[in-house]
């Protein structure tokens, strides 16, 4: 049973409450830029235990010092709390 999709006043409760986040279409979507690209990919292997705990996993683009997050649920085909969630837990470990 895929998780309930999101209305579009709780998406837009939800995203108020992340760091950077911007929808876009099904998605949410966050672009971070790091000092060097080991520093891009440290961060990559930090989010990676995140998504596999919560079985939902980001979307990442990586080249050089830049990573993009794009989340949005496949199983349901739109945007679920899970995403905001996830979204949630790697805001906590950018510093
Ligand atoms: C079987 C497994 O639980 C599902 O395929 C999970 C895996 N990770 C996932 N990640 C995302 N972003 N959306 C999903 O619907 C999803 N489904």
């Amino acid at each position: 049973m895929p998780p309930a999709l999101l209305d579009e006043a709780s998406i837009d409760a939800r995203l108020k409450k992340l760091n950077g986040w911007r929808r876009d279409g099904d998605a949410i979507k966050r672009e971070l830029h790091f000092d060097s690209f080991m520093d891009a990919i440290a961060f990559i292997k930090r989010i990676a235990p995140l998504a596999d705990a919560a079985d939902h996993h980001p979307e990442l683009f990586n080249v050089y010092d830049r990573v993009e997050l794009t989340l949005t649920t496949h199983d349901a085909g739109g945007l679920t709390a899970k995403d905001f969630d996830l979204a949630e837990a790697i805001d906590a470990v950018v510093t």
